[in-house]
């Protein structure tokens, strides 16, 4: 199969100017990207012994709290690549919600949220999926009184 990628990095620079740039470190192991020690853990144990091409290039710049663009084929590491990034950010030592993931539809939403309660099992991480047919009320209540990360 035809593996496509890309990758780019957006950011403010300090003088006001934008950049715009196309990343280019590979990191062909896990290990490698200097991740928390949980989130390896929950790669591991998810079953993940390699990273794919787009997770390569893609995980770390994440980690690194640049702005990111990626673009990748189907079923190539996509969800994976920013879950992990994002998961690698949180400051686990402070209950509140620390991310928000837009997903076009519901079907997403929740494999997003799968995969993101799965690559966090060993860091505490708590996940909710607000989709519709749910009584809004309750989200913001799960989201707010008992501190959902
Ligand atoms: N490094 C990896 N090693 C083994 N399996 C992997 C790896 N990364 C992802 N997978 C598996 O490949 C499948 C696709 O992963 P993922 O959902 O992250 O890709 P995606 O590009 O976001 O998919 P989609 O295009 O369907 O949104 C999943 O079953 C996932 O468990």
């Amino acid at each position: 199969m035809l593996m496509a990628y890309l990758c780019w990095c957006y950011r403010l620079s300090t003088d006001g100017h934008d950049f715009f740039t196309s990343y280019d470190e590979v990191y062909d192991s896990f290990d490698a990207m200097g991740l928390q020690e949980n989130l390896l853990r929950g790669i591991y144990a998810y079953g993940f012994e390699k990273p794919s091409a787009i997770q390569q290039r893609g995980i770390v710049p994440f980690t690194k709290g640049l702005d990111v663009i990626q673009q990748a084929q189907l079923r190539t590491g996509k969800t994976t690549t920013f879950c992990s990034g994002i998961l690698h950010q949180h400051d686990y030592n402070v209950v509140e919600c620390q991310a928000l993931v837009l997903a076009p539809t519901r079907e997403l939403a929740q494999q997003i949220e799968k995969v993101m309660r799965a690559l966090g099992d060993y860091l505490g991480v708590k996940v909710h999926a607000c989709v519709g047919e749910i009584i809004v009320r309750e989200d913001q209540h799960i989201l707010s009184v008992e501190k959902q990360y």
